[in-house]
């Protein structure tokens, strides 16, 4: 396994989880969404996750989620952490860390460094800070392939354990990692054919990269 956490987002079938177990991965990402190409149903999430092995992290990805949808996909240990990616603030963030009793990544959209400093907000809240890129009004909160400015994680100690996200891939995460630092790297649409289609070779590249930044 890298030294950098790398968790391969939007997974939808036994074979691509398979791959990212396999390439290293240390956090498979499911996504609960319906709007999204990659969402998978409870069901389904549920089985994809109690498929991977145990010292591989599980995350459910939502958005802005009630506690019955949260509920349908936990309690069963199938997952080890709840990845929000809508507009929680901080107190929803701490409520449902609470009520479910998992450990809550909360992805930060970025596109201006206030964006960056504002997170500091969710500290006690959140475990971990996912920075993505912000992406255009109308479409989906993530997965859009689209990248902010690095550059604007220079000199930034956040406040919480953190990871990079958005528009990573084989060939520009180590330029990504050598800038910022990131100890965790988040990828979706940089290992996919088409939005939803995951490559087992892009799974394996990406990771391959990563180990030898
Ligand atoms: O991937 C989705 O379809 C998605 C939909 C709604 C909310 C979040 C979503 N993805 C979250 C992720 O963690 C992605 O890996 C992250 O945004 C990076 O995506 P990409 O830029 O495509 O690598």
């Amino acid at each position: 396994m890298s030294r950098i956490a790398i968790k391969t987002c939007g997974l939808s079938t036994p074979e691509t989880v398979g791959a990212a177990v396999r390439a290293g991965a240390s956090h498979l990402g499911f996504i609960h969404f319906p709007k999204s190409p990659r969402h998978v149903d409870a069901d389904r999430m549920k089985a994809l996750a109690s498929a991977a092995p145990s010292h591989v992290g599980r995350v459910a990805v939502l958005v802005d989620a009630d506690d019955d949808q949260i509920a349908q996909l936990t309690g069963t240990g199938a997952l080890t952490a709840l990845q929000l990616h809508g507009g929680e603030s901080p107190a929803r963030v701490a409520a449902i860390r609470q009520r479910f009793a998992l450990p809550v990544w909360k992805a930060i959209s970025v596109k201006t460094r206030a964006d960056i400093d504002a997170a500091s907000a969710y500290a006690g809240a959140a475990d971990l800070l996912l920075f993505d890129a912000k992406t255009p009004e109308g479409t989906l909160p993530g997965g859009m392939g689209l990248r902010f400015d690095w550059t604007l994680l220079r000199d930034v100690s956040p406040s919480l354990p953190w990871g990079l996200s958005g528009g990573l891939s084989a060939d520009n995460v180590c330029e990504a990692i050598r800038l910022t630092g990131a100890p965790l790297v988040d990828v979706s649409s940089g290992i996919e054919d088409a939005p939803g289609i995951k490559s087992v070779d892009k799974i394996m590249a990406f990771c391959k990269a990563v180990s030898a930044c």
